[in-house]
């Protein structure tokens, strides 16, 4: 068996698919596994990213899956492990970021590790330990009105903090810009301070550049999906734009968006200002129990020969508020996933091969619901969406082409310009 490089562990399922990009883009070859595999790897890889749902787990849940992750992919000979969470640092009081970056610390046996958001190739940059979402603070930006994770603090060693047993300091952009050596030393500083994790400031890809460098003979690094484009070439691989070639794309075309954020707003927003054909569902309906989802493909079937529709429960944030206040946060998350997830499994049954899901957990639930194990990255469609590649049985034959959007990443006609690039 040939021994993989770098073992990563997504927290949700865009969110692997962010990171793959960005580790194929720098040159690796990478393997996206959607859940820990019951398999060892079959695949010639630099790197495997495991796809886990865990960002909004019960803690206990998500340090379990996370562990069993590390422990497949150790047994894959993985040389150093990423935990990749949010670029928006998506969690709660609780975590999971902090409890999740300690387990993985202790079962490695290492005392230090680093966390960093910055992704500037989608304008997420940190200074001064704070994270910036464009020109605002995270929780100026539509996080703080996020579903599941709202985001009201955007000082991250404090965040952070309030997850972690362990101290957590600070690697600031003062330092990063002095380049590798700098950044080396003042981790011996926080170490012998006896700090366990550091925030680190990144406000470009240089940045990102110069920390991957010293970060070479760290067991364990955090971050989004950025801090993966400086590591490839410590490991003496170049990048690369020659994205990994794709099937050729055949058959129907739909986007099931159950993302809230900013972003997808206006996605959809422009989607239907095309003229496309868009059909909103409602949470509540689902509760009262109507057959939404019987309803939504009974309305898509006669459309989708003409070009490709839209099922959303993408709603603005006062809206979910008044849903969230009628069913409770987690259940009115769990039924419209469950909803799209089934929606999205009837859509590829009517001939759909081209599926465009947008939001995290919603990509989870399509993706559990279609039982695709295991994906082949393509070419980007925007900083952090790449189209896929999957065997389902629901697709028999030639399998399905599918993106998983992440909620504020894609331009506003991301939808329209998903398809066009397969055409
Ligand atoms: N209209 C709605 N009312 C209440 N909850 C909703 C509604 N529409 C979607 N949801 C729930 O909100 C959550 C949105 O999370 P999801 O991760 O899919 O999107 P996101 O947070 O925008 O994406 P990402 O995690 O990639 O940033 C899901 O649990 C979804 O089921
Ligand atoms: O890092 C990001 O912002 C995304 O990859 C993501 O994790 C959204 O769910």
């Amino acid at each position: 068996m040939k021994k993989i490089l770098l073992g990563c562990i997504a927290d949700d399922f865009t969110g692997a698919t962010d990171l793959a990009n960005n580790l194929v883009r720098a040159g690796l070859r990478v393997v996206q596994a959607m859940g820990v595999p019951a398999q060892p790897l079959d695949a010639d890889a630099d790197a495997v990213v495991v796809a886990l749902k865990s960002r909004t787990l019960p803690v206990d849940e998500a340090i379990a899956q996370s562990l069993a992750a590390l422990r497949w992919l150790q047994a894959q000979g993985a040389q150093q492990i990423y935990f990749k969470y949010c670029s928006t640092f998506d969690s709660t009081a609780q975590g999971n970021i902090g409890p999740v970056a300690e387990a993985l610390m202790d079962a490695l046996g290492t005392d230090f590790t680093i966390a960093t958001p910055a992704f500037p190739d989608n304008q997420r940059t940190v200074f001064k330990g704070h994270l910036f979402v464009g020109d605002v603070l995270l929780n100026e930006s539509g996080m703080q009105n996020h579903p599941l994770t709202p985001m009201t603090d955007a000082n991250l060693v404090r965040v952070l903090q309030g997850q972690c047993r362990r101290p957590v300091g600070l690697i600031d952009y003062k330092v990063v810009a002095q380049g590798e050596a700098a950044i080396r030393t003042r981790i011996d500083q926080l170490r012998a301070q006896g700090v366990g994790l550091a925030v680190v400031d990144a406000i470009s890809n240089d940045d990102l550049l110069r920390l991957g460098a010293a970060l070479s003979d760290m067991p364990l690094v955090t971050g989004g999906s950025g801090v993966a484009i400086g590591l490839p070439a410590n490991f003496g691989i170049a990048p690369s734009s020659t994205a990994s070639a794709l099937p050729r794309a055949t058959g129907l075309q739909a986007v099931v968006s159950g993302s809230c954020s900013l972003a997808t707003n206006r996605q959809v927003l422009a989607f239907i200002q095309a003229g496309r054909p868009a059909l909103g569902i409602d949470a509540l309906q689902i509760a009262a129990g109507v057959d939404v989802t019987t309803q939504a493909l009974a309305w898509a079937a006669p459309l989708l020969s003409q070009g490709p529709v839209l099922i959303y429960s993408t709603a603005d944030a006062n809206a979910v508020k008044a849903v969230q206040a009628q069913l409770g946060v987690e259940e009115a998350g769990a039924m419209v996933e469950r909803t799209l997830a089934a929606i999205a499994l009837g859509l590829v049954a009517l001939g759909v091969r081209q599926l465009v899901v947008a939001g995290g957990e919603t990509s989870g639930a399509c993706v559990q619901a279609l039982n695709i194990t295991q994906m082949k990255i393509g070419p980007q469609i925007d900083p952090g969406v790449p189209w896929c590649h999957a065997q389902a049985d629901a697709a028999p034959g030639a399998g399905l082409h599918l993106t998983l959007k992440s909620g504020n990443f894609g331009a506003d006609d991301f939808f329209s310009k998903a398809f066009a690039l397969l055409a």
